[in-house]
Parts: structure tokens; C-alpha cells; sequence
């Protein structure tokens, strides 16, 4: 069986949906469902927490039945994220956090050094830490100390939908981590985009504006769907390496000769 676990949870669809920036809510709900998406992650300090129809956006979240990952989007500092942290698990009811200290405000790069500081005191405080880092294999070793069990490196910026913008260094933190489980999380643009990753070995996808911001959410939390399974699925296979001499994919025994 192809497995995944995060903290010990099993999951068993590798997309993980981000919840903001929909159309409107029925089309968040159907977006959610059409993608078959586990889990959700939610910003604590970006919804009011009501919709603008008076609807409970928590209700709406909670009717989905999905597995709530609290985020801290648009911190910046270690003690916002620490504080936007305890107030999530206070309000959701679960240790898990996706993690989020931004570094620099036009890229939404991390800061991997804040990163690491409030992944340590969250972990020693009981939490499950997500961290959304870079592919920095340094950064990764010291998150891991820090008490995280999961990564979660950026595929390009938040919100440009450019893919997988350093695949070398994606490749290279899967070959040190083979049994961290690895999420590829923001930059994601395309179906294909997030296959890509999967066939490089990664454990899973968090993406939300290329759904949210797409002309069809629906039609394209679908299609994440499916290419996350199809590339998880060419991954398993074991794909052919690249080569640089041609050879012929028909045998060239037994043909027919005329004449
Ligand atoms: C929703 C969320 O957590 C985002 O901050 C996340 O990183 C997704 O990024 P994209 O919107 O680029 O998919």
C-alpha cells in the first residue's frame, strides 16, 4: 500500500487545498470536493471569520469534513507566528500549524532563520509543526532538529503560479530526506507543474491560487487532482532516464525486407 502519514495521520489524497481568494463559498465547497482534497488550510488572521452572506466561515470549513491545517500567512515576525500559532490551536482544536515566517515582503520569501526559532518553541510547546521553507538543505536539517516532521518547500513564490523554479535543489532535498515526508507548497501554476513534483518523489501538494484565481476552481481543482495522482502513480512506476543517444523504440529484428 502507498502510504502517507503526517504526525502519525494517515492521509490518503496527497493535494492539500489552500481556502482563500474563491469566487464565493459554494464554490470553495466545490472546489474542495471536486479535488478530493484531505485537508485544508486555513488563514487565521486573513478571514474576519464571516462571510460576507453572515455565513460562519468556520461553519463552512467544518462542513466540508476535512482535516483543518491552521496557517500563519502574512507573519512576519517569529513572535506574530508563535501568537497567530496559539490562537489557531485555540480556535481549530489541533496541533497542527503550516508555519509561515515571511522574510521579505515583495518575493514572500521565508525567513529561515525565524522559521527555525518558532519551529523550535512550538514544537517544545506540544505543536505539529508544517514549515513553509525553501529548498535550503541547511534550513532543512536545522527545521528538523527543531522538532518538525514534515517540510514543506516553496515550488516558486506564493501566488506567481511559476512551478517548480529550482528543480535541482527540489531533487536535492529529496535524495538527503528520502523518509521526511516532502510537500511542495506555493508557486504551483499548472496540473502539470505539480506532477512534475510528484514524480520527483515529493509526498504531497499544497496549492490554492492556481485553483482559487483559475476561470473553471472546479473544473481545475479536479484536473490538481488527478495529475497528483497520475505523477505520484509515474513516480511509483520508475521512470526511464533521460538520454542523450537515440535508440529505436521498434526492434529491428526479424523485419521484412522487399525487392
Ligand atoms: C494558502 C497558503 O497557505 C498559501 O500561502 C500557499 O503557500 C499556497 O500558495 P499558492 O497560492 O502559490 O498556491
Amino acid at each position: 500500500m502507498d502510504k502517507l502519514s503526517f504526525y502519525g495521520t494517515e492521509i490518503s489524497s496527497r493535494l492539500l487545498l489552500g481556502t482563500a481568494q474563491y469566487p464565493s463559498p459554494q464554490v470553495l465547497a466545490e472546489a474542495v470536493r471536486a479535488s478530493g482534497a484531505e485537508i485544508v488550510t486555513v488563514s487565521l488572521r486573513r478571514e474576519s471569520g464571516r462571510l460576507r452572506e453572515g455565513q460562519d466561515f468556520w461553519g463552512l470549513i467544518q462542513g466540508l469534513g476535512c482535516k483543518v491545517l491552521p496557517n500563519t500567512a502574512g507573519c512576519h515576525s517569529v513572535q506574530e507566528a508563535v501568537t497567530t500559532a496559539q490562537m489557531a490551536r485555540e480556535v481549530f482544536g489541533t496541533p497542527w500549524v503550516k508555519l509561515e515566517v515571511i522574510g521579505d515582503a515583495d518575493t514572500l520569501q521565508p525567513d529561515v532563520f525565524g522559521l527555525v526559532e518558532a519551529a523550535k518553541i512550538l514544537s517544545d510547546d506540544g505543536f505539529q509543526v508544517f514549515p513553509y521553507t525553501t529548498a535550503d538543505l541547511v534550513a532543512a536539517e536545522k527545521l528538523l532538529e527543531a522538532g518538525c516532521q514534515v517540510l514543506m518547500p516553496w515550488g516558486a513564490p506564493i501566488g506567481t503560479g511559476m512551478g517548480l523554479n529550482d528543480v535541482y535543489a527540489l531533487r536535492s532535498l529529496r535524495a538527503h530526506f528520502p523518509d521526511v515526508p516532502l510537500v511542495v507548497d506555493a508557486g504551483i501554476g499548472r496540473p502539470s507543474h505539480a506532477a512534475e513534483a510528484m514524480e520527483l518523489g515529493y509526498d504531497a501538494i499544497l496549492l490554492n491560487t492556481a485553483v482559487s484565481k483559475a476561470g473553471d476552481p472546479v473544473g481545475m481543482a479536479r484536473a490538481f487532482g488527478k495529475a497528483i495522482e497520475a505523477g505520484r502513480e509515474g513516480f511509483l512506476a520508475v521512470p526511464i532516464e533521460p538520454r542523450d543517444m537515440a535508440a529505436p523504440s521498434t526492434p529491428v529484428f526479424g523485419r521484412a525486407t522487399f525487392g
